[in-house]
């Protein structure tokens, strides 16, 4: 679906695929070594290496095509994430508060008798049910019980040692960060009330650090799983060894319908043999700030990947606030330093913002950008207008308000696609273009975030080129093309898209 460009991307990509080996190579004190068995190498297009600064990490062990499968397993274990609501044990889905419907046996709940999830190990096992059996929740103290379903999970993951002994030793070889995680304020004392105590208060005997540990691997190893609005979370036995680089060389879907919630992992670029086979643990489309303050707070290191080293995010700018005094970018001097003062970076402007500063206005935009509801067009419309002055458009704020705009435009209501003017489709298009332009850098190849850009969803299995949904001329300046085209009525444009949808229903799709 790509290829194209893409061909062309791999080749100007040629030395930053190179770039993680490199780092991985020549960073400090770092021993590597080999850790997968012969027969494995054979049969796998990945091996296992091992870093000080990374611990193990997987890197391509020949070269490997763009959209090929890396990883295909099941799942080792599936529960609820933390903080979710009332959910079917068995599915994860929500539960009507008012409505609920109890497991036969164990009186937990679920969404009805006939659930897939039931007395399966990916939803609400047969060991689960005994388990919970003599511990049936209490539904006159709902709050509660939806705190109690924090422990499920950890639970979930402890029962395995006498359940499924090979999956209890494949989980506890994850790292868990324990002396990290005992060290900070905030997780160890939320987890010592709300799993560890909890699975004391129902008479389970588990030794209090090995709680901990089960918590640390969940937090630092699992995956979300189910799309967006996820309330399960999953670990892998293999999946989870993917280091992290903030522009991804892979994709990775889950098959909620499949046995044991298979997770496959894709190439989303071509890799040479040797390449660092990574995932992003932060969200691509945020700021060096803001994606390694995530990481850390989560994942528990200060990520120093070439995008987070590169003040102007490799050529993105995706961090650059206006200079106030030239319009220029201000971006930060030393951006793996967060306490360093940001500059403009023209040569004849010597404004600079302390670090503080930077953090509080970011702070007040995020606020404000967070306070647009999802679905308001003139929202984020107004957002990019208010702070043309304060932003560059390359910011990910204005990158964000772009993403979610050019998800909108077409999709809502009074911005339907078949009702579109214009003006609005082309508002589209420029929008996808300028974010095309970012996304090739920051998730390149086939990811996610280009196909929801490249392609506009107009039936329930159609899509067409988002670039198509209008006719330009691309002769003599981007000129529009003068003749009846140039103002496609209501009637033409919906012509356009039938002949769109009869022929392109079948667009190959990047399975997500
Ligand atoms: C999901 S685990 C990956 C597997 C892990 N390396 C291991 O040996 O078990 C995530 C952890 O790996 C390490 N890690 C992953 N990517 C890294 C990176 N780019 N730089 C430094 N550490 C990284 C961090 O310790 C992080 O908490």
């Amino acid at each position: 679906m790509y290829k194209k460009g893409h061909k062309k991307k791999q080749k100007k990509r040629g030395k930053s695929d190179g770039r993680n080996k490199e780092n991985i190579l020549h960073s400090d004190k770092e021993e590597i070594e080999e850790v997968s068995t012969a027969d494995e190498k054979k049969s796998l297009c990945y091996e296992i290496k091992y870093s000080d600064v990374m611990g193990r990490y997987i890197v391509a062990a020949r070269d490997i095509k763009a959209g090929e499968i890396i990883i295909e397993e099941p799942a080792l274990a599936v529960g609820p994430c933390t903080g979710c609501a009332l959910i079917c044990l068995g599915c994860y889905r929500e539960i009507d508060e008012n409505n609920i419907n109890k497991c036969k046996n164990c009186k937990w709940p679920v969404c009805s008798g006939s659930c897939p999830g039931q007395g399966k190990y990916t939803g609400h096992s047969t060991y689960e049910c005994e388990t919970l059996r003599s511990i049936p929740p209490d539904y006159s103290k709902l709050e509660d019980l939806r705190d109690s379903y924090q422990a499920l999970m950890p639970l979930r993951c402890l029962l395995l040692k006498k359940a499924d002994p090979p999956k209890w030793q494949a989980l506890s070889a994850m790292e868990a960060h324990n002396e990290l995680r005992r060290a900070r304020g905030d997780i160890w004392p939320t987890n010592e009330k709300n799993v560890v105590q909890r699975i004391k208060s129902w008479g389970l005997e588990y030794d209090p650090e090995e709680i901990h540990t089960v918590c640390g691997i969940l937090e630092v190893n699992a995956f979300e799983v189910g799309g967006s609005g996820a309330n399960a979370r999953a670990l892998y036995d293999r999946a989870y060894l993917l280091a992290h680089d903030c522009t991804p060389s892979t994709t990775h879907t889950d098959s909620e319908r499949t046995p044991g919630r298979p997770i496959t992992v894709r190439a989303s670029i071509a890799h040479k043999a040797g390449d660092l086979i990574s995932l992003c643990y932060a969200y691509t489309l945020q700021g060096t700030l803001k994606r390694r303050e995530h990481i850390k707070h989560s994942k528990f290191f200060w990520c120093s990947c070439r995008r987070c080293a590169d003040r102007a995010e490799l050529g993105t700018s995706a961090s650059a606030f206006r200079c106030p005094r030239c319009a220029g970018a201000v971006l930060p001097e030393r951006p793996l330093q967060r306490d360093q003062p940001w500059a403009c970076t023209r040569d004849h402007c010597h404004y600079t913002m302390p670090a503080a500063a930077v953090h509080l206005l970011l702070q007040r935009l995020t606020d404000e950008y967070d306070q647009i509801d999802a679905n308001d067009v003139p929202g984020f419309e107004n957002f990019l207008h208010k702070y043309r002055n304060v932003l560059l458009p390359s910011h990910y704020l204005c990158l964000s308000a772009k993403h979610s705009l050019s998800q909108l435009y077409g999709k809502v209501t009074d911005y339907m696609i078949h009702e579109m003017p214009d003006t609005e489709l082309n508002r589209k298009i420029d929008i996808c273009r300028d974010l095309m332009k970012v996304f090739d850098v920051i998730e390149p190849g086939y990811s996610r975030l280009r196909d929801s850009t490249v392609f506009t969803r107009i039936g329930p299995n159609s899509r067409v080129r988002t670039s198509a949904l209008i006719r330009r001329s691309h002769g003599g300046g981007r000129k529009r093309r003068p003749e009846k085209n140039q103002n496609m009525g209501a009637d033409h444009r919906q012509d356009i898209l039938k002949r769109a949808l009869t022929k392109s229903t079948q667009l190959r799709r990047i399975k997500s």
